[in-house]
């Protein structure tokens, strides 16, 4: 049993996909563990995003992840934590890769990402290797919110 941690990005809550995304998630067979909507302070969103410190980019990705370049009220993203056999790798193969010009066309980065104000919009985070998991995991939840 793997958990995996899927953030709802700004675009696509502004593009109102939320339903979408989480109907393809749902259709993989994994369980919902826990879901909140979160307001992401720039000291969450620079956690999360530890791993691009020093890129020439993660200043606009803090950026994009706090709701600034899309229309929507309160920094909010949705978080979820989905459990299942395999979850972390079936998430990923659905969500498709990080660059939407290269992301399969089915997938929902395929779909619906884009490239806009000088950062990657590309509407879903998932957790990308057990370690990230429960990293993020710890930093979007608490403990006690997790549904075993
Ligand atoms: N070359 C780039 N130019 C602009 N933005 C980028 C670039 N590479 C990554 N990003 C932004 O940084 C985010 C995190 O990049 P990372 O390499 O962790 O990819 P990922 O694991 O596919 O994405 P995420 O962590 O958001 O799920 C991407 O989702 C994107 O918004």
């Amino acid at each position: 049993m793997e958990k995996t941690l899927i953030l709802i990005k700004p675009d696509a809550i502004e593009k109102r996909l939320t339903g979408v995304i989480l109907d393809r998630i749902e259709s993989l067979g994994l369980q919902l563990a826990s879901a909140k909507v979160a307001v992401v302070t720039e000291k969450l969103a620079r956690e999360h995003y530890a791993n691009l410190a020093g890129t020439p980019f993660v200043d606009n990705v803090v950026k994009f992840m706090m709701g600034n370049f899309n229309n929507i009220e309160n920094r909010r993203v949705y978080a979820f934590v989905y459990k299942g056999e395999d979850a972390i790798a079936k998430v990923r193969h659905i969500i498709g890769v990080t660059d939407p010009d290269k992301a399969d066309p089915w997938t929902i980065r395929g779909q619906f990402g884009q490239k806009k104000n000088g950062v990657i919009q590309n509407c879903v985070h998932a957790s990308g290797s057990q370690e990230d998991a429960e990293r993020e995991i710890a930093l979007w939840f608490k403990p006690e919110e997790i549904v075993e």
